[in-house]
């Protein structure tokens, strides 16, 4: 009987965890989307954008600053450590940030995690893999496509698997993001 209780509860957990993943998280309206997110998030600052299908694992291990933007099939695992995210830091669609992972070598294919950390101003392009214990300065670019498997410095611009530097970011980072549409 015991077992059966804790098979159900189990069930309840899973699909309340699919239903806000996957319904919720899809609905066109971001106010509501916000709300969610500020709910299970550790903290989010004032004015971002979180785009429809962002997938969030242990969202109390992340935090988000002011003026993001996290678009579509954004994924944030926090399992393996926190997240913290800056002020203006944009995220385009399909990039993945990852904490946690498994030792390769571990007889009983343990896992490892470590913080994942993005100073403000940074821009991450579109369908980009950042790797647990990655630091990316303030200001630095990651082209798109990239896998950013160690840390990037202050304004410069990577690119590649595995990222590297291709140049330097001019800018004098004189923007806010306010970008916040209805149905994105
Ligand atoms: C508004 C939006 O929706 S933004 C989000 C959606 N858009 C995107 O994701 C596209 C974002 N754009 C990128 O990622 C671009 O790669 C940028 C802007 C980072 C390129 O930055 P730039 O400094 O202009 O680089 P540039 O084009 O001069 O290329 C420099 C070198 O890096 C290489 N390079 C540029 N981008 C990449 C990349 N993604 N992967 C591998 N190599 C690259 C170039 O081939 C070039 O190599 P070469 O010197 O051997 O010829
Ligand atoms: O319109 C868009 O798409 C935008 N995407 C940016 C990005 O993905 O970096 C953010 C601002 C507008």
């Amino acid at each position: 009987m015991k077992k059966l209780l804790v098979t159900f509860y189990i069930s309840v957990l899973a699909l309340k965890d699919y239903l806000y993943r996957e319904w919720l998280l899809h609905l066109p309206l971001h106010f509501i989307r916000l709300y969610l997110i500020k709910k299970t998030l550790y903290k989010v600052g004032k004015q971002c954008f979180f785009a429809i299908g962002i997938e969030t694992r242990q969202g109390r291990n992340i935090t988000v600053g002011n003026n993001c933007v996290v678009n579509k099939r954004v994924l944030l695992d926090g399992r393996g450590g926190k997240i913290i995210l800056g002020n203006n830091v944009d995220i385009a669609q399909e990039v993945n940030i990852w904490t946690l992972s498994h030792d390769p070598h571990s007889d009983y294919h343990e896992t490892t995690g470590a913080d994942v950390i993005i100073q403000d101003y940074v821009w991450i392009a579109s369908r980009v893999t950042i790797l647990p214990g990655v630091h990316i300065g303030k200001g630095a670019v990651v082209a798109t496509g990239s896998v950013v498997t160690s840390d990037v410095g202050e304004m410069v611009i990577v690119a590649g698997i595995p990222a590297k530097p291709i140049g330097l970011r001019k800018s004098k980072l004189l923007y806010t993001l306010d970008h916040r549409p209805w149905f994105r």
